[in-house]
């Protein structure tokens, strides 16, 4: 098994002092006003992914699948329940996190590969590799904050495909890059996943889901409603949205 996860719980906690500020946080003290409300973004979780799995994760706006993600990754650590992944994870969540702006383009790609733990000999041998298939070799030498949002995720998607993690973690990036990229990316991941490696994917487009993966997981307002075969599980989201309208 290369994951699983078990009853996971995700708990925000709305109105601390965080979201209003200290100022507003004293005040509220003094005036015994001061109230905080919890809300699981996630609320009960689990599914287990083999090797080669190609796991879609569907569901409304704020069901809570980038929230989930952030929990496999290690990002966020679960409020309830656990997640175990058996290899190495690479995660395109948040794209433009973790670079600096005002870093080369070059720079960053060797700064997001020591990031995912991968060595400069490593790098220096695939850097090559991963600037040809992002598309942005004359921008090489340039600041990453001089790039528009669609070349910043290709180098983001770029980098994680071409160092071969034994987990892949996309959050609706495929939608980002424009359609000759979106075809490439999607090219690539099939051959990753071909080549072993376990693919969690968020999408909206069911077709998407449909076309590259071989099991869903459908979340609404944080509850598991289903997780299984994804062309049944898209199936059954489609009826669902059709009675929503
Ligand atoms: N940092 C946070 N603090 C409080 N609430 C949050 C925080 N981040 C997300 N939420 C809430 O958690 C819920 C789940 O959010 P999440 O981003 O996981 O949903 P999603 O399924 O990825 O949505 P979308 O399809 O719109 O991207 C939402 O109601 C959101 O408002």
């Amino acid at each position: 098994m290369i994951i699983e996860a078990k009853d996971v719980s995700i708990r925000y906690i709305l109105g601390d002092f965080k979201d209003i500020g200290i100022k507003e946080y004293v005040l509220r003290k003094i005036k015994r006003n001061y109230h905080v409300r919890e809300f699981w973004a996630v609320d009960g979780v689990s599914f287990t992914l083999e090797r080669g799995d190609m796991l879609g994760i569907i569901g409304s706006n704020g069901a809570g699948k980038s929230t989930l993600l952030k929990a496999v990754t290690g990002i966020m650590v679960p409020t309830k329940g656990w997640v175990k992944v058996n290899g190495s994870i690479a995660a395109l969540l948040e794209l433009a996190s973790g670079f600096d702006g005002d870093l080369t383009v070059r720079e960053n790609t060797y700064l997001r590969g020591a990031m995912l733990g991968y060595t400069r000999k490593f790098m220096n041998e695939k850097y090559e590799e991963i600037i040809d298939f992002s598309g942005l070799q004359e921008f090489q030498d340039r600041p990453f904050k001089q790039l528009s949002s669609g070349m910043k995720s290709r180098l983001a998607f770029s980098i994680a495909c071409l160092v071969r993690p034994d987990v892949l973690i996309l959050d609706e990036v495929l939608s980002v890059g424009d359609g000759a990229f979106r075809k490439k990316s999607e090219e690539k991941m099939m051959e990753i996943i071909n080549g072993g490696a376990t693919t969690i994917l968020v999408s909206h487009l069911l077709e998407q889901v449909r076309s590259m993966c071989n099991k869903a997981l459908w979340l609404e307002r944080g509850k598991q409603i289903a997780f299984g075969d994804a062309n049944e599980l898209c199936d059954r989201y489609e009826e669902f949205l059709s009675q929503k309208k």
